[in-house]
C-alpha cells in the first residue's frame, strides 16, 4: 500500500463526495435488512396460523400485506441509495482517473528526450492507459466493495447474532474459505490476465507495423510471410485466451458450491434447532437463507478485492517510477530574457549521456542577428547536434554556449524556445488540417498569415491544388504529402512563428533546386535581423549564407564564406565540385 499512499492526495480532494458514498452505502444497507426480516415475519405469521396459534385470517392476510408493501418499499430505496452510491464512488474513481492521467502526461511533456530514448513508447502509453486504469478500480470498485462488505457485515452479522447466535456461527463458516478461495482464483485469473494482455500488445505491434508498412510487404511480395507470422501470433493469443477462459469459468461454479453448503447448513442445522424449540420462529431460517445469500457476494468479493488492490500497487509503483524522473532540462530562472540571438560556442565539446558518443569535439563559432551561418559535413559529424543544443533539448557543461552573452542555462526556458523556430531533419505533421499544422507556430495565426507563411515556404501553390485547400486534412485518414510538400510545410510552421532565431535542420533535402532557391530567396528577406542557421549536404543551401563552417567527426575542418572556401583546397571545394558534376550530368 506505499505506493497507493500517493493517492491519497485525491482521497482529500474528493473527500465530501466520498464521506456521502460512506452515508448512503451504510442507509442503502440498512433498507436491504428489512427485505429478509418481512420475508421472515411473513413466514412466521402463516406458520402459526397453520398450527393455530393465530386464528384471524383477516388479520393474517392484512398482515402480509402490510408486509409486502413494507418489503417492497424497503428493496426500492435500498435499490436507489445502491444506485447513488455508486453514483458517488464510480464518479470519484472517474475523477481521480482523469487527474492522474493530465497529471501523467503534464510530467511526461517535461521530461527531455533522452527520457524518451531510453523509455519506449509502449511502455509509455501503458503507464497513462492501462495502469491508470487498474488504480482507477483501487479508488472506485475496491473502495466502494470494501465498504459495502464492512457495512452489510457488520449489519447483518450483528442482527444474526442477536436473532440465533448458533445458527449464524454454522451459516457464515463456509464464507472465508469462500474468500480465501476467490482471492486464489483471482490472482490466477489476473495472472493469466496480463499474459492475454502481453499477446494482445504483441498483436496490435505486428498488425500495425504490417499496415504502416504495407508499401513494403507488396513491393518484396512477403505477404504469405506475414500471414504466417500473425497466424502464429493469433494462435499464440488464442491459447491463452483459452486458458484464460478455463480459470475464468471456475469463478461461478467456485461461488455457487460455497453458497450451497451454506444454505444446507443453516437449513440442516436451522431446521434441527427449530424442532428442538432452540429457535423461536420457523421464519428465522428462512430469513438466514436470504442473509446467507446477500452475504455471499460482498465475501467473495473481499478475494476480488485483494488481488485488485495488489494489481493497483504494482500499476502505481510503476506510474510513480516515472512521475519521479526529474526533466534533465530544469528552467533556471523565472525572469524574463528576451533572446536576441546572439550564439555563440566556445571550445564546446558535447558527448550524449546515454550513448556516450563524443558529437561535438572543441567546436567555436559565432553568429550574430541578420547573419545566416551554413554548417555543412559528412552524415554523422554533429550538424543537428550544435542545433539540439541551441534548442536547449541537451545541457552542455557550463559557459561553452552563449546566447546574448549569457550562458544558455541562465536563460529562461520558455523565453529561449519561444525566440525559436526549429524545422528538424524528418518533418512531423499532425493529423490534422495543413491550416492547423502551420498554426501549430502561432496558435491564433489568421488566414492571411498562414498563407503568406505558405507562400514563403513556396508551397501555396501545391496546397490550393488540393480540392479542400489549407483545409485538407493529413495523415492516416487523411492525405499523403511527398516528402518535399511535408518539409515546406514544416518550414511554414517555423516561419509564421516570426522567430528571432530560426534553425533548418537539412529541411530541403527533397526539395529540387529551383525551389530550394525560391524559399532561401524568400528567407533573406525574413530574416533581415534574425540569426538563421542552416544544416544541410547540399552547397546550393549554403552558399549565400555569410559565414559556413565544414564538421568532421564533431570538429570544424573549414569555416569561412562560399567564396574563401571554394578558393581553398578541401572538403568544402571537393563537395562543390562533385555537386556541380551532379548538375552539368
Ligand atoms: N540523441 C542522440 N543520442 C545519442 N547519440 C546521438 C544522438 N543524436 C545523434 N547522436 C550521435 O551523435 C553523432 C552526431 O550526430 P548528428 O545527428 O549531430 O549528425 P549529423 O551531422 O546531423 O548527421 P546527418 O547529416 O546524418 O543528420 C552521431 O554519431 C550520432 O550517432
Amino acid at each position: 500500500m506505499k505506493e497507493l499512499g500517493y493517492l491519497n492526495k485525491y482521497f482529500v480532494k474528493y473527500k465530501w463526495r466520498l464521506l456521502l458514498g460512506v452515508i448512503i452505502t451504510i442507509i442503502a444497507t440498512v433498507f436491504k435488512l428489512v427485505v429478509p426480516m418481512k420475508v421472515g415475519d411473513s413466514i412466521t405469521e402463516v406458520k402459526q396460523y397453520l398450527n393455530g396459534t393465530i386464528t384471524d385470517l383477516e388479520a393474517v392476510k392484512h398482515s402480509l400485506l402490510i408486509n409486502i408493501l413494507l418489503l417492497l418499499g424497503a428493496a426500492l430505496l435500498s435499490g436507489l441509495f445502491t444506485f447513488m452510491m455508486r453514483q458517488t464512488f464510480i464518479v470519484v474513481s472517474r475523477y481521480v482517473e482523469y487527474d492522474l492521467k493530465n497529471e501523467v502526461f503534464k510530467h511526461y511533456e517535461k521530461l527531455s528526450l533522452g527520457f524518451y530514448k531510453q523509455n519506449r513508447t509502449g511502455d509509455l502509453m501503458n503507464r497513462i492507459s492501462e495502469d491508470v486504469s487498474k488504480v482507477r478500480m483501487y479508488v472506485g470498485p475496491a473502495l466502494m466493495y470494501s465498504i459495502t462488505t464492512v457495512t452489510l457485515f457488520i449489519v447483518v452479522v450483528t442482527y444474526m447474532f442477536y436473532k440465533a447466535p448458533i445458527l449464524t456461527l454454522y451459516a457464515i463458516a463456509p464464507l472465508p474459505i469462500l474468500s480465501i478461495a476467490i482471492y486464489k482464483l483471482s490472482v490466477l485469473i489476473n495472472h493469466r490476465t496480463t499474459i492475454v494482455q502481453q499477446y494482445l500488445s504483441k498483436l496490435t505491434t505486428f498488425t500495425q507495423e504490417s499496415f504502416s508498412g504495407i508499401a513494403v510487404i507488396k513491393a518484396y511480395g512477403i505477404e504469405p510471410r506475414t500471414n504466417e507470422n500473425f497466424e502464429d501470433l493469433a494462435e499464440g493469443s488464442k491459447n491463452k485466451n483459452i486458458d484464460l477462459a478455463k480459470v475464468q469459468a471456475l469463478f461461478f461454479p467456485l461461488m455457487m458450491l460455497l453458497i450451497g453448503v451454506s444454505n444446507i447448513l443453516v437449513i440442516y442445522i436451522g431446521g434441527t434447532r427449530y424442532i428442538n424449540g432452540q429457535i423461536a420462529e420457523f421464519g428465522t431460517i428462512v430469513e438466514f437463507l436470504i442473509y446467507v445469500n446477500m452475504l455471499t457476494w460482498p465475501v467473495a468479493v473481499v478475494g476480488w478485492v485483494t488481488s485488485m488492490v495488489q494489481q493497483a500497487e504494482a500499476s502505481q509503483k510503476r506510474i510513480n517510477e516515472f512521475l519521479s524522473v526529474e526533466p534533465a532540462i530544469q528552467n533556471l530562472t523565472e525572469e524574463r530574457t528576451p533572446i536576441c540571438g546572439n550564439i555563440e560556442f566556445n571550445n564546446l565539446t558535447f558527448t550524449y549521456p546515454d550513448t556516450g558518443i563524443t558529437a561535438l569535439n572543441n567546436v567555436s563559432f559565432s553568429v550574430k542577428p541578420g547573419e545566416t551561418l551554413a554548417i555543412v559535413g559528412n552524415t554523422g559529424s554533429g550538424k543537428s547536434t550544435i542545433l539540439e543544443l541551441i534548442g536547449r533539448l541537451y545541457d552542455v557543461g557550463d559557459g561553452m554556449l552563449k546566447i546574448d552573452g549569457n550562458s544558455i542555462k541562465n536563460l529562461n526556458l520558455n523565453d529561449l524556445r519561444d525566440s525559436m523556430g526549429y524545422v528538424p531533419q524528418d518533418a512531423f505533421l499532425f493529423s490534422d488540417s495543413i491550416k492547423n499544422n502551420i498554426r501549430f507556430g502561432k496558435e491564433n495565426a489568421s488566414d492571411d498569415e498562414v498563407r503568406e507563411a505558405a507562400k514563403n515556404a513556396a508551397v501555396h501553390t501545391n496546397i490550393e491544388g488540393f480540392s479542400k485547400g489549407y483545409d485538407t486534412v493529413l495523415g492516416e485518414r487523411g492525405i499523403t504529402l511527398s516528402g518535399g510538400q511535408k518539409q515546406r510545410v514544416s518550414i511554414a510552421r517555423a516561419i509564421i512563428k516570426n522567430p528571432q532565431i530560426l534553425l533548418f535542420d537539412d529541411c530541403l533535402s527533397a526539395v529540387d533546386t529551383e525551389t530550394e532557391e525560391e524559399i532561401l530567396q524568400n528567407l533573406q528577406k525574413i530574416s533581415a535581423n534574425k540569426t538563421t542557421i542552416i544544416v544541410s549536404h547540399r552547397i546550393s543551401s549554403a552558399k549565400n549564407a555569410d559565414k559556413i563552417i565544414v564538421l568532421e567527426d564533431g570538429k570544424i575542418i573549414q569555416q569561412g564564406t562560399h567564396a574563401a572556401l571554394v578558393a581553398k583546397e578541401g572538403y568544402y571545394k571537393e563537395l562543390y565540385a562533385k555537386q556541380l558534376l551532379e548538375k552539368e550530368i
